[in-house]
């Protein structure tokens, strides 16, 4: 089968403008004797960058602030043109950007909804058979007929996404935008994303948000400093990019999935200690909430490389925070059992009450442990049967 998507030796330059100011007094600026020298540095913000995308996959594209991932999103939907290279693309593409590209400020909402679909090559009648699919997913019945520059950024991506999703492109390409929206529905839009991808239709998808790439996404691209540093299974290039972010086995970042009611977690961090069999894991997360909520308990499910849950550590303090702040940092230290060498992916699971789900982020960091707990003695790993290697004698020598 042919790629739906060829992207051949992609590169973009941008031209910065930089202004030399010399020192000026008033008295020159106002006899114009002098003026500001203007200088221009070329950027590449995107280099050298190739790959295929099969019809019917998801591919995550991951990378630091900056990394170029907009930009190569923003050239694969024909917003921007490559400076070099070339790209095939075999299939209608639906891209959801930046909030408002691809919408009409003065457009009603109605009058949007037709306007994309025919960009996006539709006739009229297969838009209509749509129409109250979309209205009825984006919740956005009520302002149909308002122009769409009253509408609060979260409606105005509700829309987007709805149409984005809903028009049977072959190819859905979305951004960071997701952020946008509340916790439930951006839950929504992920399971929207399933659905679509499931229906043999083909996803690209840029988050800062592992658990939901590793989710939507069996393949990622790692994009570092506008080149392609590395493609491949969804786990092994998040594993990359967490090492690549602090080094080692710590790994930190911000989610980015802000909710109204719910709480969600702001910030993750987390450190191995210790060497084997004695590792101590020590994990930061920032628990944020717009409402106040009291009795949290946390709990954190350790899965390996192929998602077989191994551990649950639940801490004892009950009940386990007061929560009445806006953002509240909790650190707990997991005594960890003599694991066998893989790389393991941590969950977090915040509830109130200890029964009622606040937030579920799966997989929202990992971990490796390289050296063997049987180190030494006569089992090398990989004839290991389980994921535990505890402590043993013999006592009767
Ligand atoms: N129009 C432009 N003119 C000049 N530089 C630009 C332009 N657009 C993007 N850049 C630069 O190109 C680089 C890549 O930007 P891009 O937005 O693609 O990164 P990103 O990986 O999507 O980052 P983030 O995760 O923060 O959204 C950045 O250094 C950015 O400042």
């Amino acid at each position: 089968m042919k790629p739906i998507l060829e992207v051949q030796n992609i590169s973009k330059k941008f031209l910065i403008q930089h202004q030399q100011l010399p020192y000026l007094s008033f008295r020159d600026k106002l006899s114009g004797l002098f003026s500001a020298k203007e200088a221009t540095e070329e950027f590449w913000a995107l280099r050298d960058i190739s790959f295929d995308v099969q019809p019917g996959e998801s591919i995550g594209i991951i990378g630091r602030n900056g990394a170029g991932k907009s930009t190569l999103l923003k050239i694969l939907s024909r917003i921007t043109p490559p400076t070099t290279g070339r790209i095939t693309v075999r299939g209608r593409i639906a891209s959801l950007l930046e909030v408002g590209t691809g919408f009409h400020q003065e457009l009603t909402g109605r009058e949007n909804i037709f306007m994309n679909g025919s960009i996006l090559g539709m006739k009229h009648a297969e838009i209509k058979a749509k129409f109250d699919e979309i209205v009825d997913f984006s919740g956005t019945e009520k302002f149909l007929d308002t122009p769409l520059k009253h509408y609060s950024s979260g409606m105005q991506l509700r829309l987007a996404f709805a149409v984005a999703a809903h028009l049977e492109p072959e190819i859905l390409i979305i951004d960071e935008v997701l952020a946008v929206g509340d916790a439930e529905f951006q839950k929504k839009c992920i399971g929207k994303m399933e659905t679509v991808n499931k229906s043999g239709k083909t996803i690209l998808f840029v988050s800062h948000n592992m658990a939901a790439v590793s989710n939507l996404c069996r393949r990622a691209i790692l994009i570092e400093k506008g080149g392609l540093k590395k493609q491949g299974t969804v786990s092994e290039i998040i594993h990359d990019y967490q090492a690549a972010s602090l080094g080692g086995n710590t790994a930190q970042w911000t989610t980015s999935a802000p909710g109204k009611s719910a709480a969600y977690i702001s910030q993750v961090a987390l450190h191995l200690q210790g060497t084997q069999p004695s590792h101590t894991l020590s994990v930061k997360i920032g628990i944020a909430s717009q409402s106040r909520h009291k009795d949290l308990f946390v709990a954190y499910d350790i899965s390996n490389s192929i998602g077989v849950p191994v551990l649950q550590a639940t801490p004892k303090q009950q009940p386990f925070i007061k929560f009445s702040e806006t953002e509240q940092i909790i650190e707990t230290e997991i005594e960890l059992p003599p694991l066998i060498p893989d790389q393991y992916k941590v969950s977090v699971w915040i509830g109130e009450h200890n029964t009622e789900t606040m937030c579920w982020e799966k997989e929202i960091v990992a971990f490796e442990i390289s050296e063997s707990p049987a180190k030494g003695r006569s089992f090398p790993h990989s004839h290991s049967n389980g994921f535990i290697v505890p402590n043993s004698r013999i006592v009767n020598a």
